[in-house]
């Protein structure tokens, strides 16, 4: 008997893990996915189903490997170098927003809308729709919105990211290599893809500073990711009584976790601006137990030097607390930068203080075919393309705490059910 070729074996598994979702969705009396502007924005499988969360992931991974083994390797090294021309386009002169949701519109209105002559609309629309699924072109030169362009017209903040990614991240991704090879292994912030896109000497996040515009964009942009993730859960805050969110931006982890334990104190550090956001968002009933630390050390305008804030984690940490709280920090940083963050907990710690460190662990390569390990991967390039930094190994933890200082124990790494971050941890003995 013949053996199963290998896109058979995938075409089949495509088709039971298919069925498993579809029998779902009917038995739920759910909508069959579609691209529809009236269609669900996601498929809605609770997490008890866990079966039908992995059938589901099992056909996005055998699809992609299908596809690429019917492509052919010789068809597969035509990139498209063209990929996002056309999205970025449609968000700059804002084609989204040139007619409502359950509308039509031609190529002439838009032209109108947006000043660019109707070839250049005509040509921009038509690669979306083909590449991305932005906009329907059902009857030749009618267009009306996708279920994509109809999350864009009422969701700020959807829109708000793809602009952030498409306007500040993708030119940096594209000097990457122009950067490596002018500053070769480079840990310094100001030494990247992002600094070069950027005609600059400095790094994105000074930058994003001096432009208040894009750094509050940018701020929008990880204001989406307000979950904790599993923390609240899955760490014995009843035991605490005070914890620092060290670089918490506009406090989101600090505000959820004052919200559920009333006992405890928490605080955010970050930069000026971003703290004095946060700051005036807290709601009235949280000002007792949750503070933006917004002082400063050092005067402007008696000594002329630059203002440093007291949240900033490359100055000695001031709060002397039971857990001292990173969320998506240290993949901003390089070995040598992150080294220096930890040290500059030490003049506040106390015997038996945690440092909790939580973000994405780099997978090893025995699990990069599943979603969450390219995601990873995919990130690792990102910091490298934005800031030199690194998501890091399972195995490089360890090695980070005791670089930086012989006081910390490493107690170990682990993710709750369905979390994408690990909770990773140590204490200070001192
Ligand atoms: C990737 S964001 C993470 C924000 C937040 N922890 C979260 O997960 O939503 C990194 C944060 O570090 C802050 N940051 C950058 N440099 C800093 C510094 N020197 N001191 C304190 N915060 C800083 C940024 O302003 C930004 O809010």
């Amino acid at each position: 008997m013949a053996s199963t070729t290998k896109i058979v074996e995938l075409s089949l598994l495509i088709a039971k893990e298919t069925a498993k979702v579809d029998g779902f969705l009917s038995r739920k009396g759910l909508a069959a996915p579609s691209f529809d502007e009236d269609a669900p924005q996601s498929i809605p499988i609770p997490d008890e189903s866990a079966d039908i969360k992995e059938a589901r992931l099992a056909v996005i991974e055998a699809c992609s490997e299908l596809k690429d083994l019917m492509t052919g390797p010789k068809e597969l090294l035509r990139f498209k170098w063209t990929d996002y021309v056309s999205v970025k386009a449609i968000l700059r002169f804002r084609l989204d927003k040139s007619f409502p949701v359950g509308q039509s519109t031609s190529f002439e209105a838009m032209s109108k809308f947006s000043g660019l002559n109707v070839m250049n609309v005509r040509r921009i629309v038509r690669h979306a729709i083909i590449n991305h699924h932005f906009f329907k072109e059902d009857t030749p030169g009618v267009i009306t919105h996708s279920a994509l362009t109809a999350i864009l017209a009422d969701n700020e903040l959807a829109r708000n990211s793809l602009v952030v990614e498409l306007d500040e991240f993708w030119p940096a991704a594209v000097r990457v290599a122009d950067a490596m090879e002018k500053w070769p292994n480079s840990e310094e912030p100001n030494e990247t893809g992002f600094s070069l896109a950027n005609n600059s000497s400095k790094s994105m996040f000074d930058i994003f500073a001096e432009e208040p515009f894009r750094g509050e964009r940018f701020g929008r942009y990880f204001s989406q990711d307000k979950t904790a993730d599993g923390l609240l859960d899955n760490y014995p805050w009843a035991e605490k009584a005070t914890m620092v969110d060290v670089g918490g931006s506009h406090g989101s982890v600090a505000i959820s976790i004052a919200e559920r334990f009333p006992h405890m104190k928490c605080y955010v550090q970050d930069l000026r601006d971003t703290v004095a956001e946060g700051a005036s968002r807290l709601p009235t009933e949280l000002q007792d137990q949750v503070t933006f630390m917004e002082q400063y050390v050092g005067d402007l305008n008696l000594t002329g030097t630059k203002l440093t804030t007291i949240s900033d984690f490359f100055t000695e940490q001031p709060v002397i607390a039971d857990v001292y709280y990173f969320k998506s920090i240290f993949h901003n940083w390089a070995d040598k930068y992150s080294v220096k963050i930890l040290q500059n907990l030490v003049p506040a710690l106390k015997k038996g203080a945690r440092i909790i460190i939580h973000e994405r662990i780099l997978p090893g390569l025995e699990s990069l075919t599943t979603v969450d390990a390219r995601r990873a991967i995919n990130l690792d390039v990102g910091m490298l393309q934005l800031l030199n930094a690194q998501q890091r190994e399972m195995h490089e933890w360890p090695k980070v705490f005791s670089r930086a200082h012989p006081g910390f124990r490493y107690l170990g790494a682990h993710q709750p059910p369905d979390a994408v971050r690990w909770i990773i941890e140590a204490e200070w003995q001192g």
